[in-house]
C-alpha cells in the first residue's frame, strides 16, 4: 500500500518547502494541490468547466504563484462543483508507489483522510506575510492584508473548510528556520515510520 503524507495548513505557512523536501528525500512524488485550485481561476470563463478540463499547460502559466491568482484561486476553492472535479485526481495522485505527499487544505481532512502521517504546518500571521512579501517583493502589510482576506475565506467556507485534521500534528514553524521545520517533519514520518 502506497505511504501518503498529507500536509494542510493555511497561506504561506511553508506547507510547499516541507512537503518538497518530504518528497526528495524519501522519493515520493510531491503534489502542491494549490496550484490545481490557482489554475483554475486563471482560467477564467465558468470555473466549473475550468476545473474540469485542467491540463498541463493550465498548471504551466507562469502567473500562478501571483497574489492575485492566489486570491482568485479561493474565491473558486469555495464553489463545491468546483472542489468535486479535482477530487479523483488528487486521490490518483495520491496512491502512486512508493508513495506521496500533497499540500492544500483539505488533504487530510477530505482528499485522504487515511494518510499515513498528518501535518498541519502554520505560523503567525505576520511571519507569513513576511515570508511570502519577501518572495514575491511586495510589501508586508499589504500581503497581512491579503493572506488573512484569504485564510477567512478558506476557513469560513461549507465544503472542506481549512482546518486541522483530528488526528493532524500541528507543526508551527514561526520561529523555526527552513532546515528546522523539515526536520521536524522528517521526525514524524520517522516515527510513524518506525514505532
Ligand atoms: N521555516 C521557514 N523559515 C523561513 N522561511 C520559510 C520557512 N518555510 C518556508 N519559508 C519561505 O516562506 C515562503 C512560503 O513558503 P511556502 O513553502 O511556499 O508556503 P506554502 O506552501 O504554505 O504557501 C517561501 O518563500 C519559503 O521559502
Ligand atoms: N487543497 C486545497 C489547496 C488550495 N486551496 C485553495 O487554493 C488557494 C491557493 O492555495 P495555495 O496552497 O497555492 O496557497 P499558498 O498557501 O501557497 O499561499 C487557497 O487559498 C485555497 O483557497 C484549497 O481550497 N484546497
Amino acid at each position: 500500500m502506497p505511504f501518503i503524507i498529507a500536509i494542510d495548513g493555511p497561506a504561506a505557512s511553508g506547507k510547499g518547502t516541507i512537503a518538497r523536501a518530504l518528497a526528495e528525500r524519501l522519493g515520493f512524488h510531491h503534489l502542491d494541490t494549490g496550484l490545481l485550485y490557482r489554475a483554475t481561476g486563471a482560467k477564467g470563463g465558468d470555473p466549473v468547466a475550468a476545473a474540469r478540463d485542467l491540463g498541463p499547460a493550465d498548471l504551466a502559466r507562469p502567473d500562478l504563484r501571483s497574489s492575485d491568482a492566489g486570491q482568485a484561486a479561493s474565491r473558486v476553492a469555495a464553489i463545491p462543483e468546483v472542489r468535486a472535479a479535482l477530487v479523483d485526481f488528487q486521490r490518483r495522485f495520491a496512491r502512486q508507489e512508493p508513495g506521496a505527499v500533497l499540500d492544500g487544505r483539505d488533504i487530510g481532512t477530505v482528499i485522504c483522510p487515511d494518510a499515513q502521517v498528518k501535518l498541519y504546518v502554520t505560523a503567525s500571521d505576520q511571519v507569513r506575510a513576511a515570508r511570502r512579501a519577501a518572495e514575491l517583493g511586495a510589501d508586508p502589510a499589504e500581503m497581512l492584508a491579503q493572506l488573512r482576506d484569504r485564510d477567512r475565506r478558506d476557513s469560513e467556507r461549507a465544503t472542506a473548510p481549512l482546518k486541522p485534521a483530528d488526528d493532524a500534528v500541528i507543526l508551527d514553524t514561526t520561529s523555526l528556520g527552513i532546515e528546522a521545520a523539515i526536520a521536524a517533519a522528517l521526525a514524524e514520518v520517522d516515527r510513524v515510520l518506525r514505532p
